[in-house]
């Protein structure tokens, strides 16, 4: 289990999370939606310890960063490091001992060139790799079926499937509702950095419509396009 509590957040006069409260447990996928800045990253970055916040993050793990396997929007390598390496490394932080990793490049990424000369959703395919090497209990996926491939996304949403089998804990962003769907447990809404809505499965469809009703409104008669 993973308790934050009244997590807040000011990039200087500006409050971008307020009183964010969240529980996650093991087996479980938790979606987080909401617009344009709405401040799910900034959220994901504080949970990682990569922001500075006020509130706190409990969970049974001493060090809940040695636990997590973060999947940034945009992945950024350092230069002159190749697929290989970069698995490596990550491999080396967390003391599993691998080394061939031909086996488990499942995504078919070219291992042998330099990461910063791959594509977007083959950086993004060569993060997600690295992270599930690593062995990790608590995933952050923040947009991870964004600029992938179709056939990349059935994979990802196979990887979280068995994630969750093997009872990890699993925070997803995504701003395409099916993909949240086919593999979120509960979804929680942000708007202007505070959860206004915590849907359970059993009630997604209503939240499409409802946000579908939200987002449209009369804009596109207001286009006038007929
Ligand atoms: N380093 C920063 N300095 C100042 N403001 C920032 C910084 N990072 C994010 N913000 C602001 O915080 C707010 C939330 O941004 P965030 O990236 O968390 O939104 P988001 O929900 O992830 O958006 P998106 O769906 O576009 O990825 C935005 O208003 C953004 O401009």
């Amino acid at each position: 289990m993973i308790e934050i509590e009244n997590l807040s957040k000011s990039y200087g006069q500006k409050r971008v999370l307020k009183n964010v409260n969240l529980s996650l447990a093991s087996g479980k996928v938790y979606g987080i939606v909401g617009e344009n800045g709405a401040g799910k990253t900034t959220l994901f970055k504080c949970i990682a310890g990569l922001e500075t916040c006020t509130g706190t993050i409990t969970s049974v793990y001493p060090i809940l960063k040695n636990h997590l396997g973060f999947l940034p929007t945009n992945p950024f390598f350092l230069s002159k490091i190749t697929g290989s390496e970069y698995l490596q490394l990550l491999c080396n932080a967390r003391n599993v001992k691998m080394t061939k990793f031909q086996e488990k490049n499942i995504f078919e990424l070219p291992l042998d060139q330099y990461a910063e000369t791959y594509s977007t959703g083959m950086k993004k395919k060569l993060a997600l790799t690295g992270i599930l090497l690593q062995n990790n209990d608590f995933f952050i996926l923040d947009e991870p079926f964004n600029g992938v491939d179709i056939q990349s996304n059935m994979i990802i949403t196979a990887i979280i499937h068995e994630l969750v089998a093997l009872q990890k804990t699993i925070v997803i962003s995504s701003h395409i509702f099916s993909t949240l769907n086919d593999t979120c447990d509960e979804i929680h809404l942000l708007r202007e950095g505070v959860f206004v809505k915590r849907v359970e499965k059993a009630d997604f469809q209503e939240l499409d419509a409802e946000m579908k009703s939200f987002a449209l409104g009369d804009r596109i008669e207001r286009l006038g396009l007929r």
